[in-house]
């Protein structure tokens, strides 16, 4: 199958001042093309850190400390895959939104609850598909001049006017690009004058539109003040037809609400309606059906399927619970305490789980017919500021050997696809994935 993204031995640390956490532990995993692909296990064992290091948005303290990433999807990638880890932030501003879209576990608090929805769903396609936007509105606007409605003598100095106002639009962007690289550069800094600098340029991005006398010119002329407003009814078609497409009852009304007036599920379809507005080639969900009843929980998890057979491409699917992995991925890692531990596709895993930790986490699974107590892994997830040495889970598992307490397992492929980091399987042959 093709690759559509992956990471090699990737580390990530958080420094805190209680000491460093090692979120991951050289964790190497990739999606394939056209699949749903799981990453599944306990709270804390580097799911999110994960997927946050492969979308390059770990936060201070965190730090990727080593590692590549590669993605296989960008103009400039696809013929060959080119290491993100360090490439700037302009540039993954360029992947984020228009090739990986992340929707995150809670809906309500990643909406803005006092923007409307039409607003939310329209910045994602101000933001990405800003040229498309502008293609159709001029279109229609030479239409309506074609057709004799409006200025017909001005057509020419108003088709000057329209390339000018595109021109203010394109700048106001790359201006806005420009900011967000020094702001990267700045992220990490400590010296006064350096915080100074990132201040007053968070500052100057937010008041963009005011500052730059371009922009602020365009925003005073009447003809860009209607040019505009055209701009946002193309939009607002496009969002209507989106929501109409994630199976959002009346849209044309809903676009004019705010959060707090919809419900868990449909606030999760407008989330999903943010990240898809862009087309992304890879959507990633982090648990986006946690906080949901079991029905609402059904129909979004059923969204996101048909969903990848029409929009998108791939799908990453972050969740600890197995139920979810078995309903929706085509392929599953189990993670444990920043390390992937086993890896491959799910019927197989369901079958024949092989690492103990994978086996634990299907026993702990209540199950119907199931007679006498719940069985549940002994002890938690250790402190990553001081993990255990050698396999991560060995103070936990029933088959601990010594050597689990001194070398960390390579993983090797046991069987066709299936790959088990544990030393009960190593001897075999060792394949690197
Ligand atoms: N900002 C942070 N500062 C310090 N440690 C962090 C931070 N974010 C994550 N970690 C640590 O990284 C480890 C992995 O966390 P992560 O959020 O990836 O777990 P998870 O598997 O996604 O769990 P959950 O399902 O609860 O989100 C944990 O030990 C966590 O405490």
């Amino acid at each position: 199958m093709e690759k559509l993204a992956d990471t090699k031995e990737l580390y990530t640390n958080f420094y805190t001042f209680e000491g460093v956490v090692k979120a991951l532990n050289g964790v190497s995993i990739h999606v394939n093309k056209g699949e749903t692909y799981g990453l599944v296990g306990e709270s804390g064992c580097g799911k999110s850190v994960t997927v946050r290091s492969m979308m390059r948005i770990v936060q201070a303290p965190g730090r990727i400390e080593s590692g590549q990433i590669h993605l296989f999807f960008s103009e400039e990638q696809r013929d060959k895959a080119i290491d993100i880890v360090g490439r700037s932030e302009a540039f993954m501003q360029t992947i984020r939104g228009n090739d990986i879209s992340m929707i995150f576990q809670e809906a309500s608090s990643s909406l803005n609850p006092v923007l409307s929805i039409g607003e939310q769903v329209g910045e994602s396609f101000q933001f990405h598909r800003m040229p498309q936007m502008l293609e159709e509105t001029e279109k229609r606007l030479s239409e309506d001049i074609n057709a004799g409605k409006g200025l017909v003598p001005y057509k020419k100095m108003i088709r000057g006017l329209m390339a000018r106002e595109r021109a203010v639009y394109e700048r106001h962007n790359r201006l806005v690009l420009e900011i967000d690289e020094q702001l990267y550069r700045l992220e990490e800094a400590t010296d006064a004058s350096d915080i100074r600098k990132r201040e007053a340029l968070k500052r100057h991005r937010e008041h963009i539109r005011k500052k730059d006398p371009l922009v602020q010119f365009a925003s005073h002329v009447p003809f860009f003040k209607r040019y505009r407003k055209r701009i946002a009814f193309t939009i607002r078609v496009h969002v209507i037809e989106l929501l109409r497409q994630l199976g959002v009852p009346n849209p044309d009304n809903v676009v004019d609400r705010y959060p707090h007036e919809l419900s868990g599920g449909m606030q999760q379809r407008i989330v999903i309606a943010i990240a898809l507005a862009c087309h992304p080639r890879m959507l990633i969900a982090d648990e986006p059906t946690s906080n949901l009843d079991v029905t609402i929980q059904a129909q979004i998890l059923d969204l996101i399927k048909k969903l990848k057979e029409t929009l998108i491409s791939s799908v990453l699917f972050i969740t600890h619970d197995l139920g979810v992995v078995a309903e929706v991925c085509d392929r599953v890692t189990v993670m444990y305490a920043g390390d992937a531990v086993e890896t491959a596709e799910v019927k197989e895993l369901f079958k024949n789980p092989l690492h103990p930790y994978t086996k634990g986490l299907m026993n702990s699974v209540p199950k119907v017919e199931q007679e006498g107590a719940l069985q549940t892994i002994p002890g938690t997830v250790p402190n990553l500021i001081h993990p255990p040495t050698g396999c991560r889970f060995h103070p936990r598992c029933p088959y601990a050997m010594d050597i689990c307490k001194k070398e960390k397992p390579v993983t090797i492929e046991h069987s066709k696809d299936h790959f088990v980091a544990c030393h009960l399987f190593t001897g075999e042959k060792h394949n690197e994935r």
